[in-house]
């Protein structure tokens, strides 16, 4: 078992996020009854975790309170969070767009403040997850990044703005990738593929992709240009990508979309 882990975790708000943290660092030996979670309804958790669906008073001060809610419901979390010790607390928050002062503003009591910027796959242990902090001495950043890098791979911003930028990269990339490969899979059964087959062969081209770049010592624009032979088949297809930047002002307008919703979260 890692000593990383805190003492004590309190975790308000355990849905698809948090739920997948917690399972990822239970079956790396988090111990269950170090745990207590406030959720109406929480996804499954593990015997020995203390289960409330309200925040109870008589919680005593965790080591680590970790933020699961949706940023719209801090304002109504705050009130109750007031009625807890977090004088020597350490607040994880992973709410989109919730800056250090919104935190602090919101949970003045709170002995220290972190924010992370997980993805989806940290349910498989492969999130990139940002990690921010002002006033943290380094052991505790340490300990952070060991606890989140074995959920994925973890690594500090030095600037906080940047948190808008990597939601709308990595917080929200799954999701653009998602609905690229339904977009594929659309255009082959639109030029005559079955519905199962194009869906597996978009996937499996994705998944092949990525594993190239992994492994290539060449930049994706590089080996772009090595699929695409002259006057081939894929220079037809990257015309129309490249016609008046169109993918790259579609995905900037994407993002841009994403980075100022998180601005307005934190609003
Ligand atoms: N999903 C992502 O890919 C992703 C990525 C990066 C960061 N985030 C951030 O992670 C946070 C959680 O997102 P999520 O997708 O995990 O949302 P989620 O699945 O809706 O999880 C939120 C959980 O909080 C519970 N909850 C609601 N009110 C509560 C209260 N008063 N006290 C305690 N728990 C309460 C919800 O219960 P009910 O379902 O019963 O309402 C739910 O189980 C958000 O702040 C988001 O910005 C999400
Ligand atoms: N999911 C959250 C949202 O859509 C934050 C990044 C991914 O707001």
């Amino acid at each position: 078992m890692s000593n990383s882990f805190p003492q004590s975790l309190l975790v308000i708000g355990s849905g698809n996020m948090a739920g997948a943290m917690l399972r990822g660092w239970f079956a790396r030996g988090l111990d269950p009854a170090s745990v207590t979670v406030v959720d109406p309804s929480p996804r499954e958790l593990p015997e020995g975790v203390r289960h409330l669906t309200t925040i109870d008073a008589g919680i005593s001060a965790p080591d680590w309170l970790l933020l699961g809610i949706k940023p719209q419901m801090l304002r109504d979390v705050a009130p109750h969070l007031a009625t807890l010790d977090l004088s020597n607390t350490l607040l994880v928050s992973m709410l989109a767009g919730v800056e250090i002062a919104g935190l602090r503003a919101a949970v003045p009591g709170v002995g220290a403040i972190a924010r992370i910027m997980p993805n989806m796959a940290i349910g498989i242990g492969q999130s990139v997850t940002a990690l921010f902090a002002e006033t943290l001495d380094q052991a505790e950043r340490d300990r952070i990044e060991t606890l989140f890098a074995m959920l994925g791979t973890a690594e500090w911003l030095d600037d906080e703005s940047q948190m808008h930028v990597v939601t709308a990269l990595s917080g929200s990339g799954p999701a653009y990738l998602f609905r690229f490969l339904d977009a594929l899979a659309k255009g082959a059964i639109t030029l005559g593929m079955p519905e199962d087959q194009a869906a597996r062969l978009a996937l499996g081209m994705v998944r092949g992709s990525a594993e190239l770049v992994l492994q290539s010592a060449e930049t994706p624009a590089q080996l772009a240009e090595r699929v695409a032979s002259p006057a081939g088949t894929t220079r037809a297809a990257l015309h129309v990508f490249d016609a008046d930047d169109a993918l790259d002002r579609l995905v900037a307008d994407a993002m841009a979309a994403a980075a100022k919703r998180s601005v307005e979260l934190g609003q």
